[in-house]
């Protein structure tokens, strides 16, 4: 039995602290743009731009709210004491990079939230989070706890929704979310088929890995997270990321990857082993044929898929066939333009490509699909939802004037030391929590 279910998004809203620091080691655009200027004003606009469209066209749209940063907790547990000013001054005397990671606006990418199954996969019947360690990079490593309280705030009801704390924060269970999930299946209230795709194994230091760049995701991990959701063998597929991939600046697989319905779009170099995935895919899926589309390298070089962040494309199902929501760098690389024409040409599942202008967050490496975050939810469970999370015409002209209001445009390192940048952001979210219902789910509320 299935019942009528839905595929939501929940977009980051950008923090007021969006900036350029260089903190990603293997995310290409994220070290390219070290120390360039950032305009969170105009960040914030262009995310809450594609949401918009979206909810537009009739996709259910709901927002997950930015972090406090700088974050003063995380200075104070690492020994910096005195008034928030003095810490600051002293964290960009001492140590700007520190300074630097603890004001990352990184939890705008909510791909990297958390791990989401629908309640049709799993053992209990109900949607299970997990909110994503993010141990790789200590940036991203502090944003957990607060992702893991937003969740519970908009997703609270436990008759429907179950919620598990992040694994331990080490290497061995690196976790990044949904980045590295994919979820197959004929219709969103059927039983799908749940793809966790790894960079390494943490318990076997003979098995592949890259060699130049890190891999941020374990085999351990994946599996942890499919064994607390309840997901039987016939709901799970563990695959391999390529070595090669993650050494060409592919650090999450939806860099290189995206599915959605029955429907995986990959280039050929995304997984170790092509064959066994989609055999390991096709064994399990239910009640429909897996369309494979597969990208060539003769056809887009891995380059060129990393430079444009093609498969960091929302894919979308739409009447008619299936909406592609690319990032605007893609009509900008020529092989992936030209890809693009054909494969709308081809009479394939995807019908459609439309472009969206996230210039601000591709400068740091996150496209369309790092930006939102997916949960299925039936017609009940989506009644159940905090409805302050969605955005609707009211809520995004509020936001709108709530960044207008409160958000910088320009925003340097230096500025990261700027104690009314502190108080800006302060009082930017205490009015954002109203604005989402959300109750108080930040350190300085509490
Ligand atoms: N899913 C997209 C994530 C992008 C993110 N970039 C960053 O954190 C860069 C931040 C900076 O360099 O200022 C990351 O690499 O995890």
């Amino acid at each position: 039995m299935s019942q009528h279910a839905v595929e939501a998004n929940f977009d980051g809203l950008v923090g007021p602290t969006h900036n350029y620091a260089g903190l990603s080691w293997g995310n290409v655009a994220s070290k390219a743009n070290v120390h360039a200027v950032s305009n969170p004003r105009e960040a914030a606009l262009q995310g809450l731009a594609k949401m918009k469209r979206l909810a537009d066209r009739g996709y259910a749209q709901g927002i997950l709210p930015p972090h406090e940063r700088p974050h003063l907790p995380t200075l104070r547990r690492l020994g910096y004491a005195g008034t928030d000013t003095d810490i600051l001054a002293k964290v960009a005397r001492e140590a700007p990079a520190l300074l630097a990671a603890v004001s990352s606006a990184s939890a705008m990418w909510t791909a990297n939230a958390a791990t989401v199954s629908p309640s049709a996969d799993t053992s209990d019947g109900r949607v299970h989070f997990t909110p994503a360690n993010l141990s790789a990079k200590f940036h991203r490593a502090i944003e957990h706890e607060v992702t893991g309280r937003s969740l519970r705030a908009i997703f609270a009801d436990e008759r429907y929704f179950a919620h598990h704390p992040a694994l331990p924060s080490v290497a061995h269970f690196g976790d990044e979310g949904a980045a590295n999930h994919t979820r197959l299946c004929a219709g969103y209230g059927a039983p799908g088929v749940e793809l966790f795709v790894y960079g390494r194994v943490a318990f076997n230091e003979d098995a592949p890995a890259p060699t130049r760049f890190p891999a941020r995701q374990t085999l351990e991990a994946s599996q942890a997270i499919a064994r607390l959701h309840g997901l039987a063998d016939a709901h799970r597929v563990f695959a391999q990321q390529n070595p090669a991939a993650i050494d060409a600046g592919v650090f999450h697989n939806d860099v290189i990857a995206v599915g959605n319905g029955n429907t995986l779009f990959y280039h050929e170099l995304a997984f170790l082993d092509e064959a066994r995935t989609l055999a390991d895919i096709r064994a399990r899926l239910t009640g429909t044929e897996l369309h494979a589309i597969r990208v060539d390298a003769a056809e887009v070089p891995i380059e060129d898929a990393v430079a444009s962040y093609l498969f960091n494309s929302q894919l979308l199902e739409a009447p008619g066939g299936m909406l592609l929501a690319v990032p605007g760098e893609c009509r900008e690389v020529a092989s992936v333009s030209r890809y693009l024409d054909r494969l709308v040409a081809s009479g394939g599942p995807i019908q459609a490509v439309e472009v969206f202008d996230v210039k601000q967050s591709m400068k740091n490496g996150g496209g369309p699909a790092c930006l939102r975050l997916r949960v299925v939810l039936t017609d009940e469970e989506r009644q159940a939802v905090n409805p302050g999370a969605w955005l609707t015409d009211a809520l995004y002209a509020k936001l709108t004037a709530w960044v207008e209001r409160h958000y910088r445009d320009r925003l340097s390192q230096d500025d990261l030391a700027d104690p009314k940048l502190l108080d800006e952001v302060r009082t930017a979210l205490d009015e954002l929590t109203g604005l989402l219902g959300l109750g108080s789910i930040y350190d300085f509320q509490r």
